[in-house]
């Protein structure tokens, strides 16, 4: 697939003004073949509903996530103990394209389906700790394009940016420690969207091989 490899790092634009860096890169993934991936990731991808229990009740979300890697990491979930899927081409090639422009190796994706823009994703960090302290995350956009947010812990300062098909933006350093990040519900969208977050998991002792998944949230 076409996939636009030589990227002008001067057109990268750190989105936060202090405390983090969050680069957004535009578009990485020529419109075609950004469209081709959606499709791919549609079919190939082995979608579940997102589930916990919270204060006691069950709760599944109409989000969807999967969640690929190496073949050793799994993660604990609401007790339940799953195992990262093996990667597919697709995504080896999405992963071989965001460690080329951002110069990070990524040990695992955690990726969502948003049917349409009744389903976002709350505020949140992703500071598990299971995740490398203040390890890069990137995150490839496909499909409807939809906004998203920065909120600063103590500041309440917000940063938004719309993150178009085929984009990349990449969450650095302090980020996870001073902002939250949140998906909001954008009622007028009509089309689905996938995000995948490639991610480095630090690498854990059999017996304790788990990670957390991201809160549960609205969507
Ligand atoms: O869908 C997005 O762009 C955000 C996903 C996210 O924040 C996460 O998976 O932790
Ligand atoms: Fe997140």
């Amino acid at each position: 697939m076409t996939t636009r490899n030589l990227f002008a790092t001067e057109s990268v634009i750190n989105l936060l003004p202090f405390d983090g860096q969050a680069d957004y890169y535009g578009n990485v993934i020529e419109p075609a073949a950004a469209r081709r991936f959606l499709e791919k990731l549609m079919a190939g991808i082995e979608w579940r509903n997102d589930e916990a229990v919270i204060f006691g009740r069950h709760i599944i979300t109409k989000r969807k996530v999967a969640w690929y890697g190496d073949s050793d990491y799994g993660y604990k979930y609401s007790g339940v103990v799953r195992q990262a899927l093996p990667w597919t081409p697709e995504l080896m090639e999405l992963k071989g394209l965001t460690e080329g422009l951002t110069g990070v190796q990524y040990n695992s994706c955690l990726l969502n389906l948003y049917h349409d823009g009744d389903e976002g994703m709350a505020w949140h960090s992703d500071d598990e700790k299971e995740l490398q302290p203040d390890g890069a995350i990137a995150s490839l956009s496909f499909g409807a394009g939809r906004r998203f947010l920065f909120r600063h812990k103590e500041s309440k300062q917000i940063v938004e940016v719309m993150l178009a098909a085929g984009s990349l933006l990449v969450m650095r350093g302090a980020t996870q420690d001073r902002w939250l990040h949140s998906l909001p519900k954008m009622k007028k969208v009509r089309l689905p969207r996938i995000n995948l977050t490639f991610r480095t998991m630090m690498r854990r002792e059999p017996e304790d091989r788990t990670i957390a998944t991201p809160r549960l949230t609205a969507g």
